[in-house]
């Protein structure tokens, strides 16, 4: 639907190559009245339609056909209208002048939607989110709403509370979800590296470009690129980044070439975005760019009603890993978490049941196993020796003081890997190493799949 003949007669002129019908109103009161007129599997608007905006046509077509992909046509450069159409449900826009091969990937984004089976509820176990209290249900259905749209989403949450697989379901729930789904932790790469690492480069186009390198767009291309603790990145990173989402095309690195790229953009931090960007250390027209909605993951001491079946599911998935039947959670235990606020979150959770695991040496986990923060004794003294638990030898003695230690920072620093390398005396690069070998961040640190 469109005011401008010209633009409606290349709609429909494109939509007819492309062997689809498509019929064109020439006002918002045409389109309402063929909207409710008639089954369509997808709906282009503009924005200016006489009597009316295109907004208004969105919330007419959220109202009568919820299941109907629409996309906006904007004016170009006016982000907020096309966030706000967004916002109502448009699955993506299209700017003026329209580019042919962009609309056409637009209707095809479209199509897509409409004729994509729904996905299985809740997704496979691994995807799952587990949690059926007030919080994760109202999250959960706002996951399923948000999946079928093109719009980047901001998902906002403390630091081990959920946020990636948050990111991974909206993907599996999603008309992408036969597509890639990249995660990158954009605090994790060197600075130096960061183009290259986004763009791929050329051979020969730096020292250590020894082979060609997609990079992570290009990796992700057709499906889904999460950035987590995007607002890490440098400031110079981040003007690229924006062009590329702007202009959906990347030149790697040493390349003179550019590459189309169709991916849609999640991204995460647990620090407050906003904050980020009013202290000047996150651009704004990336902030709008990235945040057009935000689902908010809370964190786990607001819904300790979820304790009990994440213990169970963490706890089979321990029993999985190491062959053995998982202990049982006795009811001390199972209270002392219930109340423990898990400054760390899911990701505390499991390594707390991991230890208690190792710890336990019955069929029950009993409080004394948690070692929670609160009720533990200072660390045992290290050089005279005097604490070392009797059934363990010296190496996995001083591999859990280790451990202990790491945790303790880890806590103090709600998560926060670059503060609790400081305060253990140690870079950044080095809590890396230790927690990998530790296993207390088997999700790694940059992980693509
Ligand atoms: N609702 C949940 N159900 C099952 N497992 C969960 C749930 N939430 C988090 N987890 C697990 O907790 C760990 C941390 O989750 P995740 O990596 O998604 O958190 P995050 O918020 O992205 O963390 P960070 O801020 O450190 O990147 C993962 O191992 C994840 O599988």
């Amino acid at each position: 639907m469109d005011d401008e003949a010209d633009l409606r007669e290349l709609l429909v002129i494109t939509l007819g190559r492309m062997k689809l019908d498509a019929t064109a109103a020439a006002s918002l009161e045409e389109g309402r009245r063929l909207l409710d007129g008639g089954a369509f599997d997808l709906c282009l608007t503009d924005m200016n339609l006489g009597d009316g905006t295109g907004l208004d046509l969105i919330r007419h077509a959220a109202a009568r056909a919820p299941d109907m992909p629409v996309a906006v046509i904007t004016a170009y450069g006016n982000m907020e209208v096309a966030t706000e159409a967004m916002k109502l449900g448009a699955y993506d826009f299209i700017a003026k002048p329209v580019a042919l091969d962009r609309l056409r990937q637009l209707i095809e984004d479209g199509l897509g939607i409409s004729r994509a089976e729904p996905a299985a509820e809740g997704g496979g176990e691994e995807d799952g989110l587990i949690g059926q209290g007030p919080a994760m249900q109202r999250l959960k259905q706002q996951i399923r709403k948000l999946a079928r749209s093109q719009a980047p989403i901001y998902i906002s949450g403390e630091s081990g509370s959920g946020k990636e697989r948050v990111a991974r379901l909206i993907h599996a729930l999603g008309p992408r979800r036969e597509k890639p789904f990249v995660a990158v932790n954009c605090g994790a790469i060197p600075s130096e590296l960061m183009e290259s690492e986004f763009f791929g480069h050329r051979k020969g186009s730096f020292t250590g470009a020894v082979e060609d390198r997609k990079g992570l767009f290009r990796e992700a291309d057709g499906g889904t690129l999460f950035l987590d603790e995007v607002a890490d990145l440098p400031l110079h990173m981040q003007v690229k980044l924006l062009r590329a989402i702007q202009e959906k095309t990347i030149r790697p690195v040493g390349e003179s070439r550019e590459f189309d790229v169709n991916l849609r953009i999640l991204c995460a931090t647990h620090r407050g975005l906003g904050e980020e960007m009013t202290a000047g250390r996150f651009r704004q027209d990336l902030y709008y760019r990235l945040n057009v909605i935000e689902a908010h993951v809370p964190p786990l001491r607001e819904r300790p009603e979820d304790v009990p079946a994440l213990v169970a599911h963490i706890l089979a998935r321990l029993g999985q890993a190491w062959e053995a039947t998982p202990p049982a959670v006795g009811d001390g235990a199972m209270a002392a978490l219930r109340q423990y606020p898990f400054p760390g979150n899911v990701r505390e959770l499991e390594n707390i049941l991991e230890r208690a695991m190792t710890l336990c040496d019955g069929p029950r986990i009993e409080p004394d196993h948690l070692h929670l923060p609160s009720a533990e004794p200072a660390a045992p003294a290290t050089g005279n020796g005097g604490g070392r638990h009797p059934q363990l030898p010296l190496e996995d003695y001083l591999q859990e003081i280790e451990k202990q230690e790491i945790l303790r920072a880890l806590d103090a620093t709600h998560w926060n890997r670059t503060a609790a390398a400081k305060k253990l005396g140690m870079t950044f690069r080095s809590l890396r190493y230790r927690l990998k070998k530790l296993e207390l961040d088997q999700e790694g640190d940059a992980t693509s799949e």
